[in-house]
């Protein structure tokens, strides 16, 4: 039987898949922009949708591209996705930053949950075979390596710089930069201004099985299926920086 883990793997790769292939076939016919982008959104939620159906009829499901019912708030397990995370990043063809989210929340915590990252031909996941262990940081304390958005640097980067020695590392997608934490490429990835929960449901699932510490900005915890899907920030980093990292937040407006 497949158990959750499992499940929310498949699932991400099955909606990868079918992304790469809506991707190839209409950059070959020269598709690009907004219809690229459009085209993905919608072909991920339909694959997403109907395994989610077909697996799992009983559970409730929060999508960025499904309307939100409500159902969810009364459900005991609730599948928290985001069909195409980085769809500005997917449409920029051959941009490999751009990721499919698959999260599941039970009764009050994130319990399962995979990242797949297609265009790279990789799948972070909470199951076992995903779990090998982050990388050990370079010896010598070398600088911060903050992953940030790349399209919307927030303004607190250039302050941890100065008061941390910490250097940016721009990219696409949030579960893209949760993922390099992760594969070691980066040390932390702190938002603030606001995303909404699929942008982190799975990719701070995936995390926190990997042993990284992930919290709000204020070092409180990360709470899903809310009334509102608003999420107003979060830090994803290695655990032996989070102390160092949550001080120097805790000092700085983060607007
Ligand atoms: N201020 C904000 N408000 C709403 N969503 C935001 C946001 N900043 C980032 N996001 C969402 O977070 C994801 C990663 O963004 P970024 O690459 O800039 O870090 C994107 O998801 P989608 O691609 O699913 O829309 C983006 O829309
Ligand atoms: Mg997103």
């Amino acid at each position: 039987m497949t158990d959750d883990h499992q499940l929310a793997r498949e699932l991400a790769d099955l909606a990868g898949e079918r992304l790469l292939a809506v991707r190839a076939e209409l950059h070959e016919a020269g598709i690009e922009g907004r219809e690229l982008k459009d085209a993905g959104d919608i072909a991920s939620q339909e694959v997403l949708a109907d395994a989610l159906r077909e697996r799992v009829p009983d559970d409730a499901v929060l999508s960025e591209e499904a309307t939100d019912d409500h159902e969810r708030l009364s459900s005991q397990r609730v599948w928290i996705i985001d069909p195409l995370d980085g769809t500005r990043e997917f449409s920029e063809v051959p941009r490999d930053d751009w990721a499919v989210h698959v999260a599941l929340w039970q009764d009050g915590e994130l319990v399962a949950g995979a990242v797949a990252l297609p265009a790279r031909g990789v799948t972070y996941g909470t199951d076992a075979s995903g779990r090998a262990g982050i990388p050990a940081r370079p010896d010598g304390d070398p600088p911060l390596r903050l992953a940030v958005s790349r399209s919307r640097p927030p303004a607190f980067a250039e302050e941890l710089g100065r008061t941390m020695g910490a250097t940016t590392v721009p990219m696409g997608s949030a579960g893209v930069k949760a993922m390099s934490v992760v594969d070691g490429s980066s040390d932390a990835y702190v938002h603030a201004g606001g995303q909404y929960e699929w942008d982190s449901a799975a990719p701070v699932a995936v995390a926190a099985a990997y042993g990284l510490h992930t919290s709000r900005v204020d070092g409180s915890p990360l709470v899903y299926n809310k009334e509102n899907p608003w999420s107003p920030d979060l830090v994803v980093c290695r655990p032996e920086v989070a102390e160092s990292l949550l001080a120097a937040l805790a000092t700085m407006d983060l607007g």
